[in-house]
């Protein structure tokens, strides 16, 4: 963590981290609430505009493509601030608890939030695209693809991506609530080379940055840096979500995927992006995992849970085989075909998270029948493994 280092050595480690920050070519910058909303609520435009111009000019004409920032990095920007710019034109004095309340500021928030950006760029010369997306669409397979697509065909047209949760139709279970976590996914979907989290906190803290005796923490080389750290709540704002503990886990998933982040405040921004020794770098981790199967792991929530018996968790932990209907003894949950499922053991505990292949009501009448049981009483379509292989991850 901070701990500190001879006068040489931190200038050795923070060329490191300058190098790896400049050398991003393909960069995802989250904003949240906090940085986007004046103390009365509303969208305090200054600060957006400060954001966009920090995003970079446009290239010269005839340069680079103009979706990229002046040194030619390509950018894609997650904003939340649609709930907190809301609020005003509804009459609310601050962030509602309930839902429905919420989805109702979202709405009319985004559409003004999206307005001010594309002012904003438009400053620049520069167009942009509002991708609003739930959790479904970056943790099912073929949303995910379909997500990815429609990201890399923004950037190929020079289009500056601006990605939220859609919140108006996200319901309580199903939903980020911060866009920390969704910007770590995002990152990793976009095979980005830097995440840039920005708040309005300069950097992760020991403590309560608030309370005296509390130090920023200057880089996270791995877990062993955040022990003992207070990963507190939100701040003073009243509109962000989450507060550090989402930011911490929105770093833990992207430096997962071997993709670094840093974590400073909105006026920090040309300086975290030129590599400035500013904020708190998170390492990448150097072994990077199936990117799949990580993603499985950790983003979705699963639906549903299937209760194994000991001989179905040894083929699946211990070998690695799909599982079948006849080592499943009980199903929760009301999942449909494709959705994520953890997998239990006896004592209720996760062994492993699977994309399942049926519905949650075909599978009681299957359990404990074999394979070769079920297609003759069922027809072929029965034959198929509950959960196979290539959609498990043991965790
Ligand atoms: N250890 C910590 N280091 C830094 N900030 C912290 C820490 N614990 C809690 N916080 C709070 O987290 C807040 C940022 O999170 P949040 O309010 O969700 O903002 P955003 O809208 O940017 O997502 C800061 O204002 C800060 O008060
Ligand atoms: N999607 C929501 C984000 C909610 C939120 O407050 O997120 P954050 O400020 O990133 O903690 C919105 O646009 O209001």
């Amino acid at each position: 963590m901070g701990t500190p280092k001879g006068g040489s050595e931190a200038t050795a480690q923070n060329r490191r981290v300058r190098d790896a920050v400049t050398a991003a070519r393909r960069v995802v910058v989250k904003i949240g609430s906090s940085s986007l909303t004046t103390a009365t609520g509303g969208l305090a435009d200054e600060r957006l505009d400060a954001l966009v111009d920090a995003l970079g000019a446009p290239p010269p004409a005839g340069a680079a493509p103009a979706s990229r920032t002046a040194d030619g990095r390509e950018v894609v920007l997650v904003s939340s601030g649609a709930i907190a710019a809301g609020l005003a034109p509804l009459g609310l004095a601050r962030r509602p608890r309930d839902l429905a309340t919420q989805q109702a500021a979202a709405s009319v928030g985004q559409g003004l939030l999206i307005g001010r950006y594309a002012a904003a760029f438009a400053r620049h010369g520069r167009t942009v695209g509002q991708v609003l997306l739930t959790v479904d669409d970056v943790t099912r397979r073929a949303h995910y693809r379909n997500a990815y697509r429609t990201l890399r065909k923004l950037l190929d047209l020079r289009a500056v991506p601006i990605v939220n949760e859609n919140d108006t139709v996200a319901t309580e279970e199903i939903r980020f609530g911060d866009n920390d976590r969704l910007a770590a996914l995002v990152a990793a979907l976009v095979d980005a080379d830097l995440l840039v989290l920005l708040s309005d906190v300069d950097a992760l803290w020991t403590g309560d940055p608030s309370r005296p005796g509390s130090r920023r923490i200057a880089e996270v080389r791995d877990e062993a840096d955040l022990a003992g750290v207070d990963i507190g709540g939100t701040g003073r704002s009243g509109v962000g979500t989450g507060g550090m503990v989402t930011k911490v886990e929105a770093a833990r998933i992207a430096t997962g995927f071997g993709i670094p982040v840093v974590l400073t405040s909105a006026t920090q921004a040309v300086a975290a992006l030129a590599g400035e020794p500013v904020g708190t770098y998170f390492h990448p981790s150097l072994r990077r995992p199936a990117a799949r199967l990580f993603w499985l792991a950790h983003a979705t929530s699963p639906r549903g849970r299937l209760h194994l018996d000991p001989g179905a968790v040894a083929a699946v932990v211990g070998r690695r085989k799909s599982l079948l209907p006849a080592g499943i003894t009980a199903v929760d949950g009301a999942f449909t075909a494709g959705d994520p499922v953890d997998l239990v053991d006896t004592s209720g505990a996760p062994v492993a998270r699977g994309l399942v292949n049926y519905d949650a009501v075909e599978l009681p009448g299957l359990l404990g029948r074999s394979t070769a049981d079920l297609a003759a009483a069922l027809g072929p379509a029965y034959e198929r493994e509950v959960v196979h292989r290539d959609d498990l991850v043991l965790l």
